[in-house]
């Protein structure tokens, strides 16, 4: 549709049937910007209980922060989560349920937009170009919708500095040059403090107790202390966390067998076929498992799973 015609159209039909606003039907047809519209908790919650397997932290955190803040009519400041984690473990996967249910869209709204390392920040000598660029993008963007998600991908992989050009946007300002900041979410991915959180599993293991007793507190402090003093992370002596920037920082546990064979059979049931246990068994039995001795966390979490399937 080009914008005239969709104006014509949308009117003649509002007014035909006299009962949609000409706002509501508009955005029928294209993407609407809607901040005010509060967040379905328990759409979010459903879609994380049945989507996401074994990740209770992350599901209990991540449902709690984007309520909370999506509720709130006058936030301080905008959300920021920091997820933390094993290659594998639910990430990605876990920004685009947030991403749909904030925006139905999800990945391919306009008001979602996902940066990646090593593809938009490639080069360590263009790191002022970089600062100035996301700047621009994200005040721009801002400005076109307040309820703006950001994404940062491989944030392991991003030079040091780069993000702290976001810092002002970040912090508990009213406004900057006439933008308010302060509806925008902001999610950092990283492969950083996965070590960490996996040490900590692995004691909760070795120790007989269940993975479900793992609590935030376990894991939160560490990471955030562990995250701030690792070269690798992105946020390596960081201006966000010393400025305390940073609302949550969510761990992603390592994944076990059990998960890697509901990751298949979620694969499976998405591809519109039968579940067939001996294929779940075999498919799972082909990834690789760490420590050595125990065998207990797959290395690539369900990464890999779905190119698996294609071989049974
Ligand atoms: N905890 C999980 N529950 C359900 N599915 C999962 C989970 N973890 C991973 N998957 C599946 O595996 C795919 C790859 O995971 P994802 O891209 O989210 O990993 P990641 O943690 O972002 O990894 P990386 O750090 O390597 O980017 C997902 O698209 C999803 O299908």
């Amino acid at each position: 549709f080009e914008p005239i015609s969709l104006g014509i159209a949308i009117g003649a039909a509002s007014a035909l049937t006299g009962y949609l606003s000409y706002t509501d039907l508009y955005c029928r047809f294209a993407e609407c910007c809607r901040e005010e519209q509060p967040l379905n908790a328990s759409a979010l919650k459903l879609n994380l209980e049945e989507k996401l397997f074994g990740q209770h932290l992350a599901t209990e955190v991540i449902l709690k922060a984007l309520t909370g803040f999506r509720n709130n009519k006058n936030p301080k400041k905008p959300l920021t989560l920091s997820l933390h984690g094993w290659a594998g473990t639910g990430k990605n996967f876990v920004s685009q349920i947030a991403a749909e249910n904030l925006h139905p869209k999800g990945l391919k709204s306009g008001f979602v937009h996902l940066f990646v390392s090593t593809l938009h920040f490639p080069h360590e000598q263009h790191i002022k170009l970089y600062q100035d660029q996301l700047q621009r993008w994200i005040r721009g963007n801002v400005s076109a919708c307040a309820s703006s998600v950001f994404i940062f991908d491989e944030m392991d992989k991003l030079h040091p500095g780069v993000i702290d050009a976001i810092k002002p946007f970040l912090d508990y300002y009213e406004q900057i040059d006439g933008v308010s900041y302060r509806k925008a979410i902001f999610i950092f991915l990283s492969n950083a403090g996965g070590d960490l959180i996996t040490k900590t599993a692995l004691d909760f293991w070795r120790a007989g107790r269940k993975r479900e007793d793992i609590q935030l507190k376990d894991l939160e402090p560490v990471l955030s202390v562990g995250v701030f003093n690792n070269k690798h992370s992105g946020l390596w002596h960081s201006g966000l966390i010393d400025r305390n920037l940073i609302d949550y920082f969510i761990p992603f546990l390592p994944l076990e067998y059990s998960h890697v064979k509901m990751c298949v059979r979620a694969e499976m049931k998405a591809r519109g076929s039968a579940i067939d246990e001996d294929v779940v068994t075999r498919v799972a039995e082909e990834m690789t498992f760490f420590p050595k001795d125990e065998k207990i966390y797959s290395d690539k979490g369900c990464k890999t799973v779905q190119s698996r399937l294609d071989f049974h």
